[in-house]
């Protein structure tokens, strides 16, 4: 693609305004209807969920096509997951030609990101074929930081130091940035490894998502004739979920609606769920005050929900205090009363799930794929799935990038990024020797030493392995024979080169096929008979069909006329593939036809409906989170998930709790959500399945609940909270005061039951839960 691909349209004939326009305003209130035609200047829609937000967004792109004239190439519609990117241009291919559709720019800010750093790669000195590193080549990246840095991952997790050098990039903060501001000791050692980790990325022509965004505003800082030539390109901005954007997202969406200022923004302060992440509500809050003109519609109207729902979820919503209010009605029946099921444990949850599926698709005749199962954390999936499995009742998981953690599709795709970007040592290292090919450890880490010690890259280094010390002649001939490999790849595939198809250069699946045979991944697996390696090899045939779904698509969304697809350069497509991948996100992998129940996070929900939902684990630990109970903000940002959870229900909601739940393999007594209690009862079915349970602690719970007094909560342990005592085990927090100078504590143990403690002594361990993220 050339330098010019942004202000140029993608066919030479000039834009005409389609004919057979329709009324595109038909069927919409007042309100969208004022949020759909309001086209010029900054507009914001702030409504509550199920008020066609969204909906509003996508009439917006067909009517500034149809009604305005405005090419599609100059409208810029922002999603916050490729999956809603997808159904976007899916609806306003309905309206619009697919021509059309296609030729407007719906993406999410990271895929857009991507394909501006693509473009114009060199003015920030990356080449195109740069890699995007996942969370998994990140740990890498940063533990080869560690390593080298010779810092201890005891004191400083991988996971905490992304989590830090993530919240820094958000910020905008490079790794020169963030060491001038660091003051305290543990700040100073991140700051060491943020540079360490910036130039492994740097070297290996490497970002993270969160570099997406940074490089981006970076590159408009830098060079002001980019960015004057994308605010061209894009007129007309829209931006979805707009609660959710961070601060990088924030100077992205400001930068590009700064010439032409037509930029919509619509969101819910009350659904703003990633603030874990980065995000900051401040900047819906303060849309307003960035845009002084701006207009602002409000819709009140819920087009999903039953009454009842809509009312649970406003009487949940209302006890955080940090928000305000906002009006929300429906017209839509009464409806059922919500079902707070209390079950024994996981297990029995699950099959009670499962039974009240069954019956709401034979009474009730709710299909199942309009059902879902939402939870606070993927660990709690499995007993679902099994009863699920067991019941034989179509399901499907929304954990897209479940498929490309496997190792050997890891491994594959290790060697497409090498093949496409070799100073990618990362994925380099991953496949230098997988399969074994004789080229040792001990030449690598030799090859690495020299890298550093030279400046260069490994792959500069491994070119001439006669000048690496130590190699002898079996270990030269390796390197050289992976290398011809490699340089044959590339060939084939027409990198370094303007090859195209046309010109016979081979297809993107029968690329990856070949790349799967030449490495002997397929070999390897072929030879091994036993059972997880026939799926292995099965995966790995996955690949070669994805690659071939992914060229149909490129062929449709990318290049629009089948000339174009032919001389467009054959390497585009392997770049695209690579793209796709590493931008793929847990829900992309829904498909919303298949009949089949959805189980997924609660994060992951954002944004969806389904006609039964049921959400399981409400309980305090689990929802709310153990981590939030010390914060007021992080509370409310889990009633807010809980809010989410909710309102995704069109006509049945089911909210369940287990009295005990298995936690490390371990038993343990649970208490419900303190979410409960701010439901209104009228509003709710209480159902206890539990028969008392193991040892009914239901009273103890719901008078357990806040349990906490005042002097006792500035301490570090919290009511829900998962513990470790020496001798008892896991157990988890029941109560927390403070008497007499000390701070105590009830805690149920699994095996030895309710115990007071001293805190001071008892040498509690607080469980960290936090392995088991969302996504
Ligand atoms: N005017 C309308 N008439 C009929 N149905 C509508 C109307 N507006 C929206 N809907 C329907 O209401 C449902 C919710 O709309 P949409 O998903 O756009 O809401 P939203 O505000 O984006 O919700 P969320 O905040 O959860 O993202 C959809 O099924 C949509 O088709
Ligand atoms: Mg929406």
């Amino acid at each position: 693609m050339s330098n010019d691909a942004f202000d140029a349209p993608l066919t030479d004939e000039p834009y005409e305004i389609p004919s057979g326009k329709r009324n595109l305003l038909e069927g919409l209130t007042e309100p969208q209807v004022q949020a759909v035609t309001t086209t010029e200047g900054a507009l914001l829609v702030l409504a509550g969920p199920g008020s066609g937000k969204t909906r509003v967004i996508t009439s917006r792109i067909a009517y500034l096509m149809l009604e305005c004239g405005i090419p599609p190439w100059n409208i810029l519609a922002i999603t916050f997951t490729n999956k809603a990117a997808g159904e976007m241009r899916e609806r306003v291919s309905q309206v619009v030609s697919q021509r059309q559709s296609d030729a407007a720019t719906i993406s999410t800010f990271h895929s857009l990101c991507a394909r501006i750093i693509r473009i114009y790669s060199d003015k920030i000195g990356l080449p195109a074929s740069y890699s995007i590193y996942d969370s998994s080549d990140q740990q890498r990246a940063v533990k080869r930081a560690l390593e080298e840095l010779e810092i201890n991952t005891k004191n400083f997790p991988p996971a905490s130091v992304l989590s830090a050098i993530s919240n820094a990039k958000n910020e905008l903060q490079n790794a020169s940035a963030f060491e001038a501001m660091a003051g305290d000791f543990y700040t100073k050692k991140i700051a060491q490894i943020y540079k360490k980790y910036e130039s492994i990325l740097n070297q290996s022509h490497a970002l993270d998502f969160d570099d997406l965004l940074m490089k981006t505003v970076q590159l408009f800082r830098e060079h002001p004739i980019v960015l004057a030539e994308l605010q061209e390109r894009y007129q007309y901005i829209m931006i979805d979920e707009y609660q959710d954007t961070n601060h990088a997202q924030f100077m992205i969406a400001n930068a590009l609606a700064a010439r032409h200022k037509n930029i919509c923004a619509t969101g819910d302060p009350d659904q703003s769920i990633y603030g874990w992440r980065g995000a900051n509500i401040q900047n819906i809050l303060d849309f307003e005050s960035h845009y002084p003109d701006a207009q602002t519609v409000r819709l009140e109207q819920n087009y999903r929900s039953t009454k009842t729902i809509l009312a649970a979820a406003d009487a949940l919503i209302q006890s955080n205090t940090a928000r305000k209010h906002k009006e929300l009605w429906t017209d839509n029946e009464q409806g059922h009363l919500i079902e707070c099921l209390t079950c024994r444990d996981s297990r029995h949850e699950a099959r009670q799930i499962v039974q009240e599926f069954e019956k709401l698709n034979s009474d009730e005749r709710i299909p199942w794929g309009s059902m879902a199962v939402f939870y606070r954390m993927n660990s709690l999936s499995r007993v679902m799935e099994d009863a699920f499995r067991d019941s034989g009742i179509p399901y499907q998981i929304a954990r897209g990038t479940a498929f490309y953690d496997r190792k050997e599709i890891k491994d594959a795709i290790a060697y497409l990024r090498t093949i496409v970007n070799p100073a990618d040592e990362i994925n380099l290292l991953r496949i230098i020797n997988t399969p074994a090919r004789g080229i040792s450890d001990k030449t690598v880490k030799t090859a690495q030493a020299q890298a550093v010690a030279s400046n260069r890259s490994v792959i500069e280094v491994l070119s001439q392995p006669e000048q690496i010390p130590g190699l002898n002649t079996r270990a030269i001939n390796s390197v050289n024979k992976f290398l011809d490999q490699l340089r044959e790849w590339r060939r084939l595939i027409g990198l370094n080169e303007t090859a195209t198809l046309a010109a016979g250069y081979m297809s993107l699946p029968d690329f990856v096929e070949q790349v799967l045979e030449g490495s002997g991944l397929a070999t390897f697996y072929k030879n091994d008979k036993s059972d997880p390696d026939r799926e292995r090899l099965a995966n790995l045939s996955e690949l070669v069909n994805s690659a071939q779904q992914f060229t149909e698509d490129f062929l449709e969304e990318f290049i629009i006329d089948d000339e174009a697809a032919d001389d467009a350069p054959a390497s585009q497509q392997l770049l695209g593939f690579l793209e796709r991948i590493a931008l793929v996100s847990d829900v992309d992998a829904i498909e919303s036809d298949q009949g089949s129940v959805t189980l997924m996070t609660l994060h992951a929900a954002k944004g969806l409906e389904f006609n039964a939902v049921a959400m399981i684990g409400v309980e305090d630990g689990l929802l709310p989170h153990e981590r939030s109970q010390n914060d007021d903000n992080e509370l409310e940002e889990e009633r807010r998930l809980c809010f989410v959870g909710i309102t995704r229900a069109m006509k049945r909601l089911i909210l369940s709790n287990a009295r005990y739940r298995t936690v490390f393999g371990q038993t343990m007594p649970t208490m419900k959500s303190r979410f409960f209690k701010e439901l209104p009862e009228e509003l709710c079915e209480q159902i206890d399945l539990s028969d008392g349970g193991f040892g009914d602690t239901s009273s103890d719970s719901s008078s357990s609940w806040g349990q906490t007094s005042s002097s006792a909560r500035d301490s570090k342990y919290q009511v829900g909270m998962l513990v470790r005592h020496p001798k008892f085990g896991l157990g988890r927090i029941q109560q927390v005061s403070s008497s007499g100078g000390h701070t105590k504590a009830s805690v149920a143990f699994n095996q030895y039951g309710v115990k007071p403690l001293i805190l001071e002594y008892a040498k509690l361990e607080i469980v960290d839960m936090n392995d088991d993220l969302p996504f």
